[in-house]
């Protein structure tokens, strides 16, 4: 591991959330949590370059503020919420096409890549566009929700996944998590918003989602 880049926040302010500084290490996920509204999606738009913002984030010695907005997009990917789909079939969405290992880690079988975009579940949407963030070959991951359409075997299933290509690649990932058993089995290091700041909680310790 850790031939990657570490992510690194500097000043950042956006919307209400105060000045913040932090460095996401190579193959190291930061799971962020907080009250719905408290800023969390703001805050990794920002981090894309996709929210107008104060401050800069570097990766490596790359800072944002010094590259064209979807070249940083390139390498410190964003996977939303809701994932945006502008063909008709699957594959036309995948630049590089998947490795059958990981269409199989997913629940998926090779012929996926011919489904029409309008016959998946959102699931299924869900776990294609982690699938295609990753085939772009990013440096670092910015995971919105990633497995808030899920039941709970794919959610294990999306994890393991997940935090095994983390650690082979070396991204730093910050992930937005609201379950308090998903942030204890994959957080490194926990962040929540509280009072418009990031506060660092035990990665183990039970929070309520509506505090
Ligand atoms: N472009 C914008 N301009 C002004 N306010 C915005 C903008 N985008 C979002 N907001 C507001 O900023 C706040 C934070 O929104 P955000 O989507 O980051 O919340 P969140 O923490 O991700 O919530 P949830 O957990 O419900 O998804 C919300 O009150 C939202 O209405």
């Amino acid at each position: 591991m850790s031939r990657g880049l570490p992510l690194t926040l500097e000043q950042l302010s956006v919307g209400v959330l105060l000045t913040l500084d932090l460095t996401i290490t190579p193959g190291q996920i930061v799971c962020l949590s907080g009250a719905s509204g408290s800023g969390k999606s703001r805050l990794l738009r920002a981090v894309a370059d996709l929210e107008p913002h104060d401050g800069d984030v570097r990766l490596g010695e790359q800072a944002q503020s010094r590259m064209a907005g979807h070249l940083w997009r390139r390498r410190v990917m964003l996977v939303p919420a809701e994932s945006h789909w502008w063909a008709d079939s699957v594959g036309e969405h995948f630049i590089v096409e998947p490795v059958m290992d990981d269409l199989a880690a997913l629940g998926f079988e090779h012929e996926v890549l011919g489904w029409q975009v309008s016959r998946l579940s959102s699931g299924e949407k869900q776990r294609l566009a982690l699938l295609r963030a990753l085939c772009r070959g990013p440096s670092a991951l910015l995971l919105d929700e990633p497995t808030a359409n899920l039941d709970e075997t794919s959610v294990h299933r999306v994890e393991t996944w997940l935090m095994a290509r983390i650690r082979q690649e070396g991204w730093p990932v910050l992930w937005v998590a609201h379950d308090p058993g998903q942030i204890a089995r994959v957080a490194d290091r926990h962040l929540r918003i509280e009072a418009r700041r990031l506060v660092d909680r035990a990665a183990n310790e039970a929070a309520s989602p509506w505090t």
